[in-house]
C-alpha cells in the first residue's frame, strides 16, 4: 500500500517540474565535408513548411563572410558565429548563439522555433560539438551553460556525404570519417552526378548504425532526419565514445588545448584559421578575396578556370564558395561554388542577399600559395 502512494506522489512532483519546465528544444547538428551538400540540404529543409519553425545557427570562418548569405533561411531566425570553427569555439561559440536563442524567446523576440539546426563547417570535427552538446560532458561555465544544458537537447546527427567527391576526404581528412562515424543519419548527396551505391557498404561498415538516405530518391523524407528524439553516443562506433571521453578530458586539464586534428602540417595561407583552430585544422588555410565592386566576367571567368586548373603541387585546393557580381549586372550577383577543382554550375540572384555588396570568395585549402592567387584575381578588377 506504502510503495503505490510514494509513487504516485513522486510522480505527481514530477509532472509539476514538467508543466513548469518547457520541454528540452531538439538540437539538429548538420555536418559533412566541405562542399558535401549541407547548405543545400538546409535549404531545402528551410523550404519546406513543416520546418518553417526551425532557428537556424551557422558557423563560419574567414575574414569575409559568404556562408549565411547562401541560406534561403525565409522567416527563420538565423544566428551566425564567426570567432572560429565551431569545434574549436564549441563552449563558447555554440553554447553562447543557443542561449541567446534562448534568451530571446523566453522575452518573445525573434521569430518562435521549435527547433534548432546547427550547421557546421565543412572541417568542423564533431566530437567537441557533440560533447558541448551532452550535458555534463564538458565542464559548464556559470548561469549560461546550465541554461544551454536544461533548454536544449541533442537531438541527431546528419552528416551529408559527397557520393562525387567523397573518396579523397574519406582518404585524407579524418574529419570527414569522424563525422560521418558520430552520425545517426548519412545523406548520400549528389546521386545525380555520381552512384550512390558504391558507397553504401563502406560507409555502413564505418557506422553501421547511421541511418543511409539518398538525396535525389523520390521517397527521401526530410521529415526523417528531423525527428523527435536524443542523441546516445552508445548507439555509435565504438571510437565515438573514446573522442568524446577525450574530448572531456581535454578541457577539464588546466591548460586546455583544443585536441590536434590528424594533420600538423604548417600553415601556411594568409588568413589560417585563428587561435586554436590552428591546431586543430593544421595545415588547412582560409583566404579570402574581395573586390569592392563588380568585376570583370572574362577575366573572372579565367581566374576561376585556372584554379579548377591548378597543378596539385601548388597546395591542395579543397573548396572556393563565394558571391561574384559582373560589370555588365552589378545588380545580379552569382553564387560560386568549386568543390576540390570542380567548378559547379552559377546560380545568379536576383539580388544582393544582403547589405554586403562586394563579389568575395572564400578559398579553402592547404598549403595554398597565397601570392599568386590574389595577384590572379587582381586581374578580375580591371
Ligand atoms: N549536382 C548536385 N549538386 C549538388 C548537390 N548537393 C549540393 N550540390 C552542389 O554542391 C556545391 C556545394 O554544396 P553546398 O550545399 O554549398 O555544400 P556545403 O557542404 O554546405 O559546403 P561548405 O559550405 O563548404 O561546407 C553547390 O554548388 C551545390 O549546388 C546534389 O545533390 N547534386
Amino acid at each position: 500500500m506504502i510503495w503505490p502512494l510514494r509513487k504516485a506522489r513522486t510522480q505527481d512532483r514530477a509532472s509539476a517540474e514538467s508543466a513548469s519546465e518547457p520541454a528540452a528544444i531538439p538540437v539538429f547538428l548538420l555536418t559533412g565535408f566541405l562542399g558535401a551538400g549541407k547548405t543545400t540540404l538546409l535549404n531545402r529543409i528551410l523550404a519546406d513548411p513543416r520546418f518553417a519553425d526551425s532557428a537556424v545557427v551557422i558557423n563560419e570562418f574567414g575574414a569575409v563572410s559568404v556562408d549565411h548569405d547562401l541560406v534561403r533561411a525565409g522567416p527563420a531566425q538565423v544566428t551566425v558565429t564567426s570567432s572560429g570553427c565551431l569545434c574549436c569555439t564549441v563552449s563558447s561559440d555554440l553554447r553562447g548563439a543557443l542561449f541567446a536563442l534562448q534568451e530571446e524567446r523566453a522575452k518573445g523576440l525573434g521569430t518562435a522555433f521549435a527547433r534548432v539546426i546547427v550547421e557546421t563547417t565543412g572541417l568542423a570535427d564533431p566530437a567537441p560539438v557533440v560533447a558541448g552538446l551532452i550535458p555534463g560532458t564538458l565542464p559548464a561555465f556559470g548561469l549560461r551553460d546550465h541554461v544551454v544544458a536544461r533548454r536544449f537537447r541533442l537531438a541527431r546527427v546528419i552528416a551529408a556525404f559527397d557520393c562525387e567527391h567523397g573518396a579523397g576526404p574519406l582518404e585524407h581528412h579524418f574529419e570527414c570519417w569522424k563525422q560521418l562515424a558520430f552520425a545517426d543519419d548519412i545523406v548520400l548527396t549528389k546521386g545525380d552526378r555520381a552512384p550512390a551505391a558504391p558507397w553504401k557498404a563502406e560507409i555502413a561498415a564505418l557506422n553501421p548504425s547511421a541511418r543511409l538516405h539518398e538525396s535525389m530518391a523520390p521517397d527521401f523524407d526530410l521529415a526523417a532526419l528531423l525527428e523527435a528524439s536524443s542523441y546516445d553516443a552508445a548507439t555509435k562506433p565504438e571510437d565515438v565514445a573514446g573522442w568524446l571521453a577525450l574530448e572531456a578530458l581535454a578541457q577539464k586539464a588546466p591548460s586546455a588545448a583544443p585536441l590536434p586534428g590528424p594533420s600538423s602540417a604548417p600553415i601556411t595561407a594568409a588568413v589560417a584559421m585563428a587561435g586554436p583552430s590552428a591546431s586543430r585544422h593544421g595545415g588547412i588555410a582560409t583566404l579570402s578575396l574581395i573586390q569592392d565592386g563588380p568585376v570583370d566576367r572574362t577575366a573572372f571567368s579565367t581566374f576561376l578556370q585556372m584554379l579548377a586548373a591548378a597543378p596539385r603541387g601548388s597546395g591542395e585546393l579543397l573548396r572556393v564558395k563565394g558571391l561574384v557580381a559582373y560589370r555588365d549586372a552589378p545588380d545580379r550577383p552569382e553564387i560560386i561554388h568549386m568543390v576540390q577543382h570542380a567548378l559547379c554550375p552559377a546560380r545568379p540572384l536576383d539580388g544582393w542577399p544582403s547589405d554586403d555588396r562586394r563579389s568575395r570568395l572564400v578559398v579553402i585549402g592547404r598549403d595554398l600559395r597565397e601570392e599568386p592567387l590574389r595577384k590572379l584575381f587582381d586581374v578580375t578588377r580591371r
